[in-house]
């Protein structure tokens, strides 16, 4: 097992976030058995990360239906679906977190009574968490050849453990290649505003013993003219039936820099982040951030008071740019569109 603690854990009807917020220099969880904490969590970036913010939307789901007070079914089943929708309404881009409350949802179609309704969601919930660290294991063992001894790694954002249940999406492969033994140096790059890289993945990593330096978003072009980088892996917050990749800002122009110098370009995702109704860059919804994230860091404003920032929170790269997708369910290479359809489902 990695030196990492559980990004969220269900405990006695409680749930427990780690704050993100608060990282690297607190580690500290958000505690609480109510479903629209779990949700503020959601939309402040208390917890985030595809899989992370699905698992949280399950279990923000579960909660409400643990705490209800009534045992009228049919009125639960209307209430649940009100909520439901603004648990999966919380962030707009990753795929995740609609799939994982339309699973929980789902599951109480079946109950007879209020009370079985709430232990199917629970139940429901805690596999979502359990299949999500269980894909990701898999990630990182088909992902782990990919790495030599002596490689430098680039990856932006923090797809790591933190992201998910466990191990991470990118990082897995990067945990498994430790574990083996292989000696290798990661680039993270610090990803403006909230710096996820810097903050979370600098930390993870760092505290799992894997060398890890971290670079300014700017760095790119330089770094892949320098530093020898071997591969470039990243995390994905929705993947279409044809390959598009939506994930952090700055996914785009490392894939670029990637394929003009010939690194090999991974995303690593399970496939509860692919959207097979989704084909092109059209059918995402590419959140946007407030103004402030960006034009203050920390207290201090870097902008003039009547300037303000477009803040677009990902971007979106073809399919062209991508070398090949890790999922659970085997390495994704291309034609996308046909092998899509064939390892992870139909449309
Ligand atoms: C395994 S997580 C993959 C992505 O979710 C990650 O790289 C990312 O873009 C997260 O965005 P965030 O805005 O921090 O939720």
């Amino acid at each position: 097992m990695l030196n990492l603690p559980k990004t969220i854990v269900w405990e006695n009807g409680r749930v427990k976030l780690i704050n993100q917020k608060l990282l690297p220099h607190k580690l500290e969880y958000i505690e609480t058995d109510n479903w629209e904490r779990v949700v503020k969590s959601i939309k402040d970036m208390e917890i985030r990360g595809a899989p992370a913010i699905g698992v949280a939307g399950a279990f923000a789901v579960a909660l409400f239906a643990n705490k209800y007070d009534g045992e009228n079914l049919e009125k639960f089943m209307q209430d649940l679906e009100k909520v439901s929708r603004i648990v999966a309404t919380a962030r707009p881009t990753a795929v995740n977190l609609s799939w994982a409350v339309e699973r929980v949802k789902n599951v109480a179609k079946t109950a007879t009574s209020v009370e079985e309704a709430r232990r199917l969601i629970l139940d429901e919930a805690l596999k979502i968490q359990r299949e999500d660290e269980e894909a990701n294991r898999k990630i990182g063992e088909l992902g782990e050849p990919l790495i030599e001894d002596g490689d430098t790694v680039i990856t932006v954002c923090n797809a790591g453990s933190l992201a998910t249940s466990y191990w991470g999406t990118a990082t897995a492969p990067l945990y498994v290649a430790k574990e083996k033994g292989k000696s290798f140096r990661v680039i993270a790059l610090e990803t403006r505003p909230y710096l996820q890289g810097a903050r979370l993945t600098a930390w993870e990593l760092s505290m799992a013993g894997i060398d890890v330096v971290v670079a300014t978003d700017n760095s790119i072009g330089i770094l892949a003219m320098k530093e020898k980088i071997n591969l470039a892996i990243t995390g994905a917050d929705r993947i279409t039936s044809i390959g598009y990749v939506a994930n952090k800002l700055g996914t785009y122009p490392l894939a670029l820099m990637s394929r003009v110098h010939n690194i090999p370009f991974y995303v690593a995702a399970p496939s509860s982040s692919f959207d097979l109704k989704a084909r092109g860059p059209e059918d995402i919804e590419i959140e946007i951030r407030s103004s402030d994230e960006v034009v203050y860091i920390g207290n201090m404003r870097i902008t003039p008071e009547n300037v303000k920032a477009i803040y677009y929170a990902f971007d979106i790269t073809p399919p062209q740019l991508v070398t090949g997708i890790l999922t659970e369910k085997g390495i994704i290479y291309p034609p996308y569109e046909k092998n899509i359809k064939r390892i992870i489902g139909k449309n």
